[in-house]
């Protein structure tokens, strides 16, 4: 299966999942790139080939989407309309704030309404330490999902029965 794990990150948390969560699935046998979102034409470009699609961000200000997250959602969705494969969502943030990772609900808000989200992941700040081993666990519950979800001929029903 083909995974494509588009992040973006200020301070590095985030990135840190995203590498954590690529290390996952190659130990699963995946082919996985993972894309800071700044490269967004080339993000349009890789979706074509993937099965699977993540995205990962940060959340600011007061529980907001970062821009650059909104703009290449809008881009995505809005001005490309493009299909999308089966989606999963990761973040970081930080409890002190009211709206905790609110970017993953926010990117989850704008995603079902394109495609199917098959789980999310929220972790406080840097994933080292004792949350090392939730990334892991993340991916092999989206593994599971990527199982269960069989729609016709769906291209990921294919990859995973090629495995
Ligand atoms: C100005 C500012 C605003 C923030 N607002 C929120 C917030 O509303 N909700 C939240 O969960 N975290 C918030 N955070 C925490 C960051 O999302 C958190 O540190 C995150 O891990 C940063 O990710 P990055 O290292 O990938 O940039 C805020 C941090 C800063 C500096």
């Amino acid at each position: 299966m083909n995974v494509l794990i588009c992040y973006t990150s200020k301070t590095g948390n985030t990135k840190e999942v995203a590498l954590l969560i690529e290390e996952a699935f190659r130990s699963y046998g995946h082919a996985v790139k993972t894309i800071d979102i700044e490269h967004i034409f080339a993000i349009e470009s890789l979706i074509h080939e993937a099965h699977l699609l993540l995205f990962g961000s940060y959340t600011w200000g007061n529980g907001q989407l970062p821009d650059e997250m909104r703009k290449l959602l809008r881009f995505l969705i809005k001005e490309r309309n493009l299909p999308l494969p089966p989606v999963a969502l990761f973040g970081t943030g930080d409890q002190m704030w009211p709206y905790y990772c609110r970017a993953v609900d926010e990117m989850e808000y704008h995603l079902r309404k394109v495609t199917t989200v098959l789980g999310t992941l929220k972790i406080e700040q840097s994933p080292r330490g004792h949350q090392q081993h939730l990334p892991t666990v993340f991916v092999q519950q989206l593994l599971e999902e990527v199982d269960r979800f069989v729609i016709g001929e769906s291209k990921i029903a294919r990859a995973v029965a090629s495995k």
